[in-house]
């Protein structure tokens, strides 16, 4: 009957107001979007600059060429690690591909936030959406891959894909489940940050980190990084939980305490952002975020969905300015 209590906090209506954020040129993937003020005006400046779309074939300004790194000379990357955070994923490192484990949240979510990384990746990048490798031709950096949950499907999917991580042992168990499938053997994974790759200037057509902002020590840094690992007009995808008294009831009192879904302490309701506050790190480091969407979680089927509500868990799509 725990689950029923996780269906009722999901549904009561104490959280904080928050917002969805939509392309008003793409065509709507989501149920209708609550409009936020702040959000129409960051939307309308990050696109007076009316940048074209990327290519996918930037080629030229992906992987580890030098000389297009300007920022990351001109910029300290400061640590992102917070080492207690660390700790606590290093402790149950084994456990990555229990699918019961401690990490089954986020398996069950992953089919979900691949979908819209699908659909707004192939969007953005004018790839094919049904194609059965869309994301051919793209460098995608997977940050903060733990056992390779994301970085396994993007590689499947066409991507040429660099995990990384700051726990050693997640890395060697995710070597060891990649190798063991010729489709995800040619995956790259390091023990190393974000700000660590900024500085031997790598570069990537996407930077991808799902459930790590929440975890690291500064998130306008972590963003900054991201920012200076993807190539101008490239992607940025962030999922992580709001800080609202909806996610507070369900993602901390109802997941650690009641269902024992994630180990007590998994996370600190204070270190969440809201998805507004999210949306102006990135815009102050050069990501204008153009889609947000929520996660929803259904008790009878066990499945999440898309949804427009992010009070609790949500993912954002942004794309780097071109200056
Ligand atoms: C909740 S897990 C998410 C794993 C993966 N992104 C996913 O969603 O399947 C958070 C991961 O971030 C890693 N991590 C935490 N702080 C980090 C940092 N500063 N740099 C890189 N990885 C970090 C942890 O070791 C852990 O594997
Ligand atoms: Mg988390």
């Amino acid at each position: 009957m725990a689950w029923r209590l996780l269906w009722v906090l999901q549904r009561t209506s104490f959280s904080v107001p928050t917002i969805s954020l939509r392309n008003p040129n793409c065509s709507p993937l989501y149920p209708s979007a609550a409009s936020s003020p702040l959000l129409t005006k960051l939307w309308k400046r990050s696109h007076t600059d009316a940048a074209p779309l990327p290519s996918p074939t930037q080629k030229t300004r992906t992987g580890t060429e030098s000389g297009d790194n300007a920022g990351a000379k001109s910029t300290s990357f400061r640590s992102s690690l917070n080492e207690a955070e660390v700790a606590k994923f290093a402790a149950i490192a084994e456990t990555w591909w229990d699918s019961q484990g401690p990490f089954q949240t986020l398996h069950l979510m992953n089919p979900t936030r691949i979908s819209f990384i699908r659909s707004t990746l192939c969007r953005h990048f004018r790839k094919d959406p049904f194609s059965a490798r869309p994301f051919e031709g793209l460098k995608i950096v997977d940050v903060g891959c733990g056992g390779g949950i994301l970085s396994e499907p993007l590689a499947r999917m066409g991507a040429t894909v660099t995990g990384i991580d700051a726990v050693e042992k997640n890395i060697k168990i995710a070597q060891i489940h990649a190798a063991s499938d010729p489709l995800t053997s040619s995956i790259e994974y390091h023990c190393t940050t974000a700000e660590e790759l900024v500085k031997e200037n790598k570069k990537f057509d996407a930077a991808i980190s799902l459930e790590v902002i929440e975890h690291v020590a500064d998130p306008s840094d972590f963003c900054k990084s991201l920012a200076a690992l993807t190539v101008p007009l490239g992607a940025t995808v962030i999922s992580t939980i709001n800080r609202s008294m909806r996610s507070y009831a369900t993602a901390i009192v109802a997941a650690e305490y009641l269902l024992n879904w994630l180990p007590k302490g998994t996370h600190q309701w204070s270190q969440f952002l809201t998805p507004e506050e999210l949306v102006l790190i990135l815009e102050r480091a050069s990501i204008s975020v153009q889609e947000m969407a929520g996660f929803v979680y259904n008790p009878m089927t066990g499945d999440w969905s898309l949804t427009d509500d992010t009070s609790v868990n949500f993912i954002a799509f942004g794309t780097k300015r071109n200056k």
